[in-house]
């Protein structure tokens, strides 16, 4: 195993939000029991219906929201805020837009301390291998949708995190960026070895990236179904990939898995009439 790769194991979480208007407090139970271990070097996409989670169990990894209970562990130390183990590219890049791609790069280094020369050779090698060698000097509104969500994730990348965690990175971008950003994510993971836990409402995009598919269900939130993706590794030609039957067999058994949830979800709300 790479140093810089770890496992991730999710044991037993539960969380509710208590939201309070006036009078009225509202209780909103958004996990319930949810275990899942994830592989070092592993891809997981977890997707399922809105609302059923997944933003809120990324934020659990991250170290933003605390769970109610269980825990995570990763590498096997508990996870208690956010650490260099652990970095999220999320579907908005969120750049500065004063600062060059360079820039928006080098602040998390900034952050951490890091003395410039070493920000900066290491912000540069995390530019090219996000393909932005060429842009290096760009201001952000001198960057397309894609690029800069390029600068997102050489930004994550940057500080070396063992984990990876992308909420729905690609979710604004058109078709074809999307495709080769998906490339991209393929061949960092075979160069880099980082485990990977990725949010999509995408199942083309889940089948596509990961090792397994992650089914989460809502109300209360928690995992439903797991997919193990069995598509022959490397997946370099994705054109090739997402021709194979084996691709729309396994897209085609979650989709099915999922609407069936929906439709009992359906069922169960109230009419609004
Ligand atoms: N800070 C918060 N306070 C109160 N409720 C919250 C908070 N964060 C999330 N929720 C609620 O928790 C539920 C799950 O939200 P979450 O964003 O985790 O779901 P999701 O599966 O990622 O949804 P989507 O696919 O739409 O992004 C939603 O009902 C949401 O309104």
């Amino acid at each position: 195993m790479a140093a810089n790769q770890a496992g991730v194991s999710i044991e037993d979480v539960s969380k509710t939000f208590v939201t309070r208007t006036g009078k009225q407090v509202d209780e909103v139970h958004v996990l319930d029991h949810v275990s899942l271990r994830v592989e070092p070097g592993e891809i997981v996409a977890l997707t399922g219906l809105s609302g059923c989670g997944k933003t809120t169990l990324l934020r659990i990894l991250l170290g933003l929201e605390r769970a109610d209970s269980g825990r995570v562990l990763v590498n096997g130390s508990e996870v208690t805020g956010c650490g260099a183990d652990r970095s999220m590219v999320f579907q908005n890049a969120q750049l500065f837009p004063w600062r060059s791609a360079l820039g928006n790069v080098e602040f998390g280094l900034e952050a951490r301390g890091v003395p410039k020369s070493e920000r900066r050779r290491t912000a540069l090698e995390k530019l090219e291998l996000v393909g932005l060698g060429h842009a290096t000097d760009r201001r952000p509104d001198q960057l397309s949708g894609g690029m800069q969500q390029r600068v997102g994730l050489a930004r994550a990348l940057s500080v070396d995190p063992a984990v990876l965690l992308m909420d729905e990175p690609f979710g604004a971008l058109d078709a074809q960026t999307r495709e080769g950003l998906q490339a991209e994510v393929l061949r960092i993971h075979r160069e880099t070895g980082k485990t990977i836990i990725f949010v999509t409402h995408d199942l083309d995009e889940a089948v596509l990236l990961a090792h397994r598919v992650v089914l989460m269900a809502p109300n209360p939130g928690r995992i439903d179904r797991i997919f193990p993706i069995e598509l022959p590794a490397p997946r370099t030609d994705l054109v090739t990939v997402r021709g194979r039957k084996e691709f729309g067999a396994q897209r085609h058994e979650i989709w099915h898995r999922l609407m069936t949830g929906a439709s009992a979800q359906a069922a169960a709300e109230p009419a609004t009439t």
